[in-house]
């Protein structure tokens, strides 16, 4: 069967500001923050990323978004290339970050209708999605609410259900449960775990070891832009933990560097 994804030697590069490498406490001018990552994703499955901060998740989802090009290399989602088809990419995935901020003037409703008609959806079909998708996450009684004025957790909820108003195949999700309640969290995890059960694929990065037990079928750990280790989770940690497998190649990867 053909990829749902399938990334191919992807690599980007930063120019470092002055600033950024006084941050960064590095001599370098240029960082290279995804060097050379290759990984397929099966449709239907579930594929986490997995590295500390900085290993490069979010510039690679956001590459794979095609939100940014690479510097060299190239993926396919849905067949279609973030190089030479981004439009098709950005019509076939839905993108999400727990970092998204929605507009505070805006009600849920209002965003909803706003982005399905950025992707053309008729409004027969925007109004059942809308239903349907309102009523699962209980944002329905607050549809005419002012993003200022709903929770936090309200506002995640609306996130999410506003990045699948085009039923896209393919979900990409920048820490999904970054900064949420844990009730919060639950209904994130539960949604992927949905979407995937429907045939859909969701690539996801996380630095969290339970997330990835939870949910994920297979994984990806990414130290330092690279892929150290790649496959399910039993291929990945064998008998040991994730945690205690994780903390193995880091100290290869580290170890191997310095
Ligand atoms: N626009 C940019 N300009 C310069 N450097 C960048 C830029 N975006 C990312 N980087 C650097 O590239 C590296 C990878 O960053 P990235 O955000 O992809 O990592 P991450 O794995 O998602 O980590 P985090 O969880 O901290 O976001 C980091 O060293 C980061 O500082």
């Amino acid at each position: 069967m053909e990829p749902a994804i399938s990334v191919r030697e992807l690599r980007k590069t930063f120019k470092l500001s002055a600033k950024q490498r006084k941050i960064e406490r590095a001599d370098v001018r240029v960082k290279t923050a995804v060097d050379g990552l290759s990984f397929d994703v099966a449709p239907g499955e579930i594929f986490g990323l997995l590295g500390p901060n900085g290993a490069g998740k979010t510039t690679t989802l956001r590459m794979l978004a095609a939100l940014i090009k690479p510097d060299e290399g190239d993926a396919f989602v849905g067949g279609a290339s973030i190089v030479s088809d981004p439009a098709s990419v950005r019509a076939r995935i839905g993108f999400l970050t727990s970092e998204l901020k929605l507009e505070d003037v805006f009600s849920p409703d209002y965003l909803f209708d706003f982005f399905s008609e950025l992707h053309h959806i008729e409004p027969t079909v925007r109004d059942e999605r809308k239903r349907v998708l309102f009523e699962r996450f209980g944002i329905d009684r607050f549809a005419q609410t002012k993003v200022a004025d709903l929770s936090t957790g309200m506002k995640q909820k609306t996130s999410l259900a506003v990045s699948v108003a085009h039923d896209p195949r393919v979900i990409i999700f920048d820490e999904p449960t970054n900064g949420l309640d844990v009730l919060t969290a639950r209904t994130v995890t539960d949604f992927l775990l949905e979407l995937a059960a429907e045939g859909r694929t969701v690539l996801l990065s996380t630095h969290i070891f339970s997330l990835v037990e939870k949910v994920c079928d297979r994984v990806g750990v990414v130290i330092d832009g690279r892929m150290v280790a790649c496959g399910t989770l039993s291929e990945v940690a064998g008998e040991r933990s994730l945690e205690d497998a994780f903390f193995d190649l880091y100290a290869q990867t580290v170890g191997e560097a310095s």
